[in-house]
């Protein structure tokens, strides 16, 4: 794992030693104070641009082309907002997708079964344990976003979403983002309304290096990607675990999120 990461900055072969220690207990204040925390270089910036270009000619391919407009619950419509509710604004949204299944022997799925790996995060997370998905297409996604492709503001299904960037774009495909938007027991349309309509000081934006890990609690954090411009593609891994062994999606899900169900 030497090879693929930085383990003398980010000791998380050592579980349980004082430095491991240290940096859980940073990623969890990060977590608490801003929503989200980040591991600038954990995956050596020399690997990560590797990966990128192994994939290149697999995204111009086999990648599923992932196009459409949504609002921000990803839903046609919500039981409690009449159908005109600016909450319920729809944008586009444009990338393709390489699933687990199509980068088998990518450093990013040794990096996703390293079981070190989910043992950190499930430290950072507060939780017991992580375990990989069983699914051979959702555990490990990689996204690329080329010049006029974006990722609109959304909210993910999971408490925590975690990313690590391969290649950064050489304008644009920013990681916006406002924290708290909404909480378990407050939906906050009105917020989410006024965040749509650019009217939220409290958005940030952030711009990934290439080999960063970033942990962010994505169900009730907005999030996009801004539209990416210039030759050079936005490429991102996401991670999904889950505190339930042996988790799969349906085949339905499959066809839905990646056109196609094995
Ligand atoms: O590309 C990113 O930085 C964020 C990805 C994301 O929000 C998602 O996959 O749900
Ligand atoms: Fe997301």
């Amino acid at each position: 794992m030497r090879d693929i990461l930085d383990l003398e900055t980010f000791p998380i072969d050592r579980p349980g030693t004082p430095e491991w220690e240290a940096l859980v207990a940073r990623c969890r204040t990060d977590l608490a104070e801003q929503g989200m925390f980040n591991l600038d270089g954990l995956m050596h910036p020399t690997v990560a641009a590797q990966e990128a270009l192994d994939m290149a000619s697999q995204f111009d391919t086999e990648a599923f082309l992932h196009e459409r407009e949504h609002n921000i619950y990803f839903l046609k419509s919500l039981p409690d907002l009449p159908a005109d509710h600016p909450a319920l604004t729809r944008f586009r949204t444009s990338n393709r997708t390489l699933c687990a299944d199509q980068i088998p022997h990518s450093a990013l799925i040794q990096l996703y079964e390293w079981p070190e790996f989910a043992q950190f995060l499930a430290a950072t997370m507060d939780m017991p344990k992580l375990y990989p998905m069983q699914d051979h297409m959702a555990r490990v996604n990689v996204m690329s976003y080329d010049a006029g492709q974006t990722l609109n503001w959304h909210f993910d299904r999971s408490e925590f979403t975690t990313t690590l960037l391969l290649q950064s774009p050489d304008h644009g495909g920013a990681f916006e983002y406002r924290t708290d938007l909404r909480s378990k027991d407050d939906p906050n349309y009105d917020g989410v309304a006024q965040m749509l309509q650019v009217q939220d000081d409290q958005v940030q934006s952030l711009t990934l290096s290439p080999g960063t890990l970033n942990v962010f609690r994505g169900r009730n954090t907005a999030h996009r990607v801004t539209t990416v411009q210039g030759e050079t593609s936005r490429v991102i891994a996401v991670f999904s675990y889950f505190e339930q062994p042996d988790v799969t999606f349906s085949p339905e899900e499959r066809q839905g999120f990646y056109g196609r169900a094995e």
